[in-house]
């Protein structure tokens, strides 16, 4: 403890000594008051620190600069200003700021892609997640996707947990997609062990979490002096990752030598690669697989549960989904993906539910030189922080009030107007991130979205649970990424045609 008070007290100095390098003669966008040593470093919250960060930007504007340790980090919470700079001056706003804790990890952790600077592996990386994941490719794992969610469905029939059965739902898939592995339980090793890893790097991108992320130079210091803590988690993480990629590559290896297996990300890849690139090329498809698995499982989550949290709040709205759908499919029959062109409101529920609630409500970036923006100029080594989450609509990203009315209310019509095409690609363009760093995996996550909200409408009446204390609210874990805490909701079945057709969907594909 001792040990790591002196270190926080030194680095801490020397920190303020090079941090007012960087504020000497810049002209910074404008700060809220602060700490004159500390800045805002301890103001900002571990639990939704998107909305200090909206808090902040109401009084100081679209584009604002806090001070963490002294070091200038610029906050930009309006749709346009992000637009102007992540989108388009990649060069400049591609590198992601660093991560101690990462580059703390034996095994490379900094080898995953959301750690990755741009260079030959964060391209390479990228390619090979473009070839499977852009929007033909993806449209391959449609049927995989749609016998996975009939599945899911029959088992929240029999009266399973629904937010396990999510879980195991996009666990499933994933692992299909990336390692062409099918799990058959929650506690399948694989799954706790991409569950665990993906958490730590969710703890990792959580700002406040780790005292050395707050100082860079940290990673040079001796292990003893990083405080107990941070060896500890180190160690946990460490081990871990080590056991995961171990595990996976033995089903890889398995897949690969089965002749019957479907492709996988990582067999597609590793079958044609020379051998004198193998190792090289192992590690990506590692790294990149495990990304795959920490950006897409919990996202996806948290967004099929933000889907049956609004059900239970907007009734009204599920009837008109459920109308549409009963106009389209007749009775009787579930959807498949060929439907989705035909059924506009459900597909405007989609994107409400992610406008409502992005489930990655920040990302950040490391300028790599000056930029001159306006009045302002942003020095080079600064972090940068979009704040794609928004709760008061008058600055907002997500929550714009120029095209989104009632910001706060949970309404898809919004898409379906004049102005729907353009609102839906402006919510994309938010809720997916930026520039050279957009998600790689968006059509995937819009399609396993949309069959399984398709679905769940087709086949059940998502009400809350009589009582006061099982009110329907959408809250969440403090992190990085969005977590819904636990809810509860009674999924009726709408009718036996349905579950007959379900029953029977299952049977046909057991028998193939
Ligand atoms: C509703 C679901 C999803 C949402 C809202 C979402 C959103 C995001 C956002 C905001 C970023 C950061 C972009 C930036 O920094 O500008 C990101 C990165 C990423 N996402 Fe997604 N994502 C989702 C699903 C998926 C899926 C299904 C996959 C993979 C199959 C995936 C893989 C990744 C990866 C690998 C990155 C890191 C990219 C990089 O750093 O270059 N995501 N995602």
């Amino acid at each position: 403890m001792l040990s790591e008070s002196l270190s926080i007290a030194v680095l801490t100095l020397t920190a303020a000594i090079l941090g007012c390098r960087l504020y000497r003669n810049r002209n910074l966008p404008p700060r809220p008051p602060g700490h004159w040593l500390l800045g805002h470093t301890f103001e900002i919250p571990s639990r939704r620190p998107w909305r200090k960060f909206d808090e902040w930007g109401k009084t100081n504007g679209p584009i604002y600069s806090l001070a963490i340790a002294r070091t200038p980090v610029v906050i930009l919470t309006g749709f346009h200003v992000t637009h102007d700079l992540l989108n388009k001056r990649l060069a400049t706003f591609s590198t992601r700021p660093p991560r101690v804790m990462a580059s703390l990890f034996v095994c490379g952790f900094d080898k995953a892609l959301t750690f990755l600077p741009p260079g030959k592996h964060f391209k390479k990386t990228r390619r090979y997640l473009q070839e499977t994941l852009n929007v033909r490719a993806a449209q391959a794992h449609e049927s995989m996707q749609e016998a996975e969610v009939r599945a899911y469905a029959l088992r929240l029939l029999e009266g399973s947990n629904v937010q396990d059965e999510s879980r195991m739902l996009y666990s499933s898939v994933l692992l299909q997609l990336s390692l062409g592995y099918k799990p058959e339980e929650l506690s399948d090793p694989i799954i706790t062990l991409s569950e665990r890893v993906a958490k730590s790097a969710a703890l990792i991108l959580s700002p406040g979490r780790f005292w050395v992320e707050l100082l860079p130079l940290s990673k040079h210091l001796p292990s003893a002096l990083l405080g107990f803590h941070v060896n500890r988690s180190v160690r946990a993480f460490n081990a871990d990752l080590k056991q995961l990629i171990a595990e996976s590559s033995r089903v890889i290896r398995s897949t690969m030598d089965d002749l019957q297996a479907p492709p996988s990300f990582c067999s597609k890849i590793l079958k044609n690669v020379k051998s004198e690139d193998y190792t090289e090329t192992k590690a990506l498809v590692d790294f990149a697989s495990i990304s795959m698995y920490a950006g897409a499982v919990d996202t996806t989550i948290a967004s099929l549960d933000t889907f049956l949290v609004a059900m239970m709040l907007y009734p009204d709205t599920q009837l008109r989904a459920q109308t549409e759908i009963d106009s389209v499919l007749g009775s009787g029959r579930l959807p498949t993906h060929a439907d989705r062109s035909s059924l506009p409101y459900v597909e405007a529920i989609l994107i409400e539910i992610l406008r409502w609630n992005p489930p990655i409500p920040m990302t950040s970036r490391r300028l790599t030189s000056d930029v001159a923006y306006g009045d302002f100029l942003l020095p080079r080594g600064c972090n940068v922080i979009a704040n794609i989450w928004q709760v008061f609509p008058l600055l907002s990203m997500n929550h714009d009030e120029d095209v989104f009315h009632d910001p706060e209310e949970f309404l898809p019509e919004r898409f379906l107007g004049p102005k729907g095409n353009e609102s839906v690609r402006r919510v994309q363009q938010a809720t997916f991130g930026f520039g050279t760093r957009v998600c790689p995996g968006q059509h995937f996550a819009t399609s396993s979205l949309w069959i399984t909200i398709a679905t769940l409408l087709t086949i059940f009446t998502v009400h809350p649970v009589p009582g006061e204390e099982n009110k329907p609210v959408l809250d969440c874990e403090e992190g990085a990424l969005i977590r819904i805490l636990p809810y509860k909701c009674d999924l009726k079945p709408r009718s036996q045609m349905v579950v007959d057709a379900l029953k029977r969907s299952q049977i046909s594909m057991a028998a193939r």
